[in-house]
């Protein structure tokens, strides 16, 4: 019997559709077609081969079933079947930038470092910061320790700096790392809460490790609420050695200082702004660098002996301790500049393999038993993340300086050896030779003990420094620790962890523990602690310790909010916005209507957000202009009444012309106007008004906003 042919399917009838401005192709089942013309390159498959349709997978007849030999459906979807990798284990959601650090002068007294050598000299650098507990589409605000990792691709391999924005660490042996993990992230029978340590397995775990108590104050002040990357501090948290030429140790501890200073954010503003933007930080990172003003940090280091760190009683190996910046002043000698986004965020920021064990000649560890049990943590996490040993083939991962080796094979290997030696020594004279001189040689330490499961007694005081803290704070931000440990604590189900916890704060300052229980309703006060050793009273205040003293004097970097009407001053909102600009800070204008209003001179002024997506809490200080009939209608507006009572609550800068008084008063503020909401002056009077602004918070306005009463004393 003659086979019958089946012609090949029919080339499918499409008619031309314009929809607004784009000419498309319509097919039979209204489906939408792009065709490749001109320079526009033709859409093909993984292996090159050109595609003619991707908008209907192949099918017998219209209504019936796929067939098997579509393959090119099939590479799609297998490709986007494989899209994700395990997100971090830890500090999984993150945002990072490229960048470069200067050397300030050379170093080479102190360490042989490459980079360190050469005054003036720039050397690539990307950096990731990142929450710790929160999964990877967590919000930014979480109230959380933030995760400030620094690669710098050095002539002699990458220098990984993995730190973090507090520079201690809450357990001192990377043993209990599992476990400090495991109890801060959500429970696992219920999977909640996400991105908060505000639960029982926290403050259990927390309440019964009492090394982590001066983390504690660290991580209940404001430092775990940043108003932005760029006004963080880092630190590399551990003492580390710089060796040089001679091999002789210098013990170093790493600070990076950013350059428009520290800024965190009020508690329920956090809460509102993850409402609101839950990617304040990437997009203010993102903002700042595409507008070219780019963030900067200086490294400062802490350079010391052997002797002096023998004068403290505290161990300098114990990462729950730092060592006072006004004992040791830290000294400038680089810094950081970021300027450049990522061009794929999955390619560079998530593929970015972070590994403390990563260090150039010129740079090594110390014993601090964190240090060297992260040292063996970071590459085995690498493998499981990253699929295979050769994730430093990577391009984000790969050293930027000549690098030969004869590691070969693996899973997606990309650098392959050539030619017939694959190891050393050769008698063929193929392949890199080892160079004693030039090749990373660790200082020769003496070390000599007991092999056993141990920890110094130099590691036992744990509370000296969490008071040395406290008392470093000025008045608010000690109201903001004893609110933040009320607000975590009041979350825990379980009384006596409450209570363990006050127990704790009794031995750090009793004024903040009694504070802490009379909010949490306590009818007696607990007795404190069982303490390894007693807490130390005469620690100095160490001012450095605190963000407001540490703050900018200046709104530059800073976003200030206005809201504004129809009707509104022409000439005040040029004058106001020329102020701001000229300040280096940015300005955003919200209205009753994202499509913007008409001006007192007619000109048409477009908003950047409606006002329900403006909030206040976005802004570091607001302005609100608006004429006298369009407020009659904003105070009716519940979005209108919150952005000027939020501002206030927040202790921010208001600045408002006459028309906006009968906002002010529906807001309920029009009584309480303070040295912090400010009429504002003619068009000459506003740089003034944007130097004000620099003081950034009237926190002095906090207690009769927020505290209340207080209750009658505990017995
Ligand atoms: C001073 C204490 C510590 C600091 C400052 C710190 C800092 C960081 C930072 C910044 C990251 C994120 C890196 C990135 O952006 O990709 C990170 C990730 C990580 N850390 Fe730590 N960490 C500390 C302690 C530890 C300890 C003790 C361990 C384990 C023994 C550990 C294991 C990990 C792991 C497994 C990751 C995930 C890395 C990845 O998947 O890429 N960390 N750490």
């Amino acid at each position: 019997m003659a086979k019958k042919i089946t012609p090949a399917s029919p080339a499918p009838k499409l008619e031309t559709a314009t929809i607004h401005d784009q000419k498309l192709q319509r097919g039979a089942g209204g489906e939408l077609h792009q065709f490749a013309e001109g320079d526009t390159p033709v859409l093909t498959t993984a292996q090159g081969g050109p595609v003619a349709d991707d908008q209907n997978s192949l099918r017998v007849g219209a209504r019936g079933p796929l067939v098997v030999d579509d393959f090119h459906f099939r590479e799609k979807i297998f490709h986007f079947d494989h899209e994700r990798i395990p997100e971090r284990v830890v500090h999984a959601r993150g945002y990072g930038a490229h960048g470069y650090f200067e050397t300030y002068e050379s170093l080479a007294k102190y360490t042989r470092a490459d980079l360190f050598q050469r005054p003036g000299e720039k050397t690539p650098a990307f950096v990731r910061f990142s929450t710790v507990a929160g999964n990877k589409g967590s919000a930014d605000l979480a109230r959380d320790v933030r995760g400030f990792a620094v690669k710098i691709y050095t002539q002699e391999g990458n220098w990984d700096l993995v730190g973090n924005n507090i520079p201690v660490f809450f357990i001192q042996d990377a043993i209990k790392f599992p476990d400090l993990i495991h109890a801060a992230k959500q429970e696992p029978d219920r999977a909640f809460p996400q991105a908060q340590t505000a639960h029982d397995s926290f403050w259990d775990f927390i309440s019964l490790t009492p090394e982590s108590m001066n983390m504690v104050m660290w991580i209940m002040s404001d430092r775990t609420i940043p108003r932005s990357l760029r006004f963080m501090e880092g630190f590399g948290v551990h003492t580390f050695r710089f060796v040089n030429a001679r091999d002789e140790s210098t013990f170093v501890k790493f600070h990076w200082k950013p350059k428009l200073g520290l800024q965190s954010v009020a508690w329920n503003e956090a809460v509102k702004i993850n409402g609101a933007d839950p990617d304040f930080h990437r997009r203010d990172l993102w903002n700042a660098i595409q507008s070219g003003n780019f963030p900067e940090w200086e490294l400062q280091v802490q350079l010391f002996d052997q002797a002096f760190a023998d004068s403290f009683d505290f161990d300098v190996l114990d990462p729950t301790k730092i060592i006072p910046e006004e004992l040791l002043k830290p000294q400038p000698i680089g810094r950081l500049v970021l300027d450049r986004m990522p061009d794929n965020f999955f390619a560079e920021t998530e593929q970015v393999a972070f590994m403390t064990q990563n260090v150039p000649p010129g740079i090594d560890f110390s014993n601090d038993p964190l240090l060297q049990g992260r040292n063996f943590s970071y590459l085995d996490t690498q493998l499981k993340r990253l699929g295979g040993p050769n994730f430093t083939h990577l391009p984000i991962n790969a050293p930027k300086c000549p690098m030969h080796n004869f590691q070969q094979d693996g899973h997606m290997a990309m650098r392959n050896p050539i030619g017939r030696t694959n190891y050393q020594p050769n008698s063929r004279n193929e392949g890199p030779r080892e160079s004693p001189m030039q090749g990373y040689r660790h200082f020769a330490s003496e070390e000599q003990g007991t092999k056993a499961r141990l920890r110094p007694q130099s590691f036992a005081d744990h509370y000296s420094q969490a008071r040395q803290f406290y008392i470093s704070q000025t008045g608010a931000e000690q109201r903001h620790i004893a609110s933040a440990l009320t607000f975590e604590l009041s979350k825990v189900e379980t009384l006596v962890i409450r209570e363990r916890m006050v127990s704790h704060l009794m031995n750090i300052d009793e004024t903040l523990a009694t504070t802490v229980a009379q909010k949490l309703g306590f009818k007696s006060m607990p007795k404190a602690a069982d303490a390894a050793m007693p807490t130390r009273q005469d620690l100095e205040p160490s001012p450095a310790l605190s963000i407001v003293e540490r703050g900018p004097k200046r709104f530059e970097g800073r976003k200030l909010g206005i809201l504004i009407t129809d009707g509104v001053d022409a000439k005040l909102l040029k004058g106001l916005t020329d102020a701001i600009t000229k300040e280096k800070a940015v300005f955003e204008l919200i209205a009753p209507k994202v499509g913007g209003v008409t001006a007192s001179d007619g000109t048409l002024i477009a908003a950047h957000h409606m006002i329900d997506g403006g909030p206040s809490v976005l802004f570091d200080a607001v302005a609100i202009l608006t004429s006298a009939s369009a407020t009659e209608d904003l105070v009716n507006e519940a979005a209108a009444r919150d952005f000027v009572a939020d501002a206030f609550q927040h202790c921010k800068f208001i600045g408002y012309d006459h028309s906006a008084v009968p906002l002010l008063e529906k807001a309920g503020i029009a009584d309480s106007l303070d040295e912090g909401v400010l009429s504002l002056p003619g068009e000459e009077g506003l740089s003034a008004f944007v130097a004000e602004l620099g003081k950034l918070r009237v926190w002095g306005r906090e207690p009769s906003v927020k505290l209340g009463k207080a209750s009658p004393p505990i017995k």
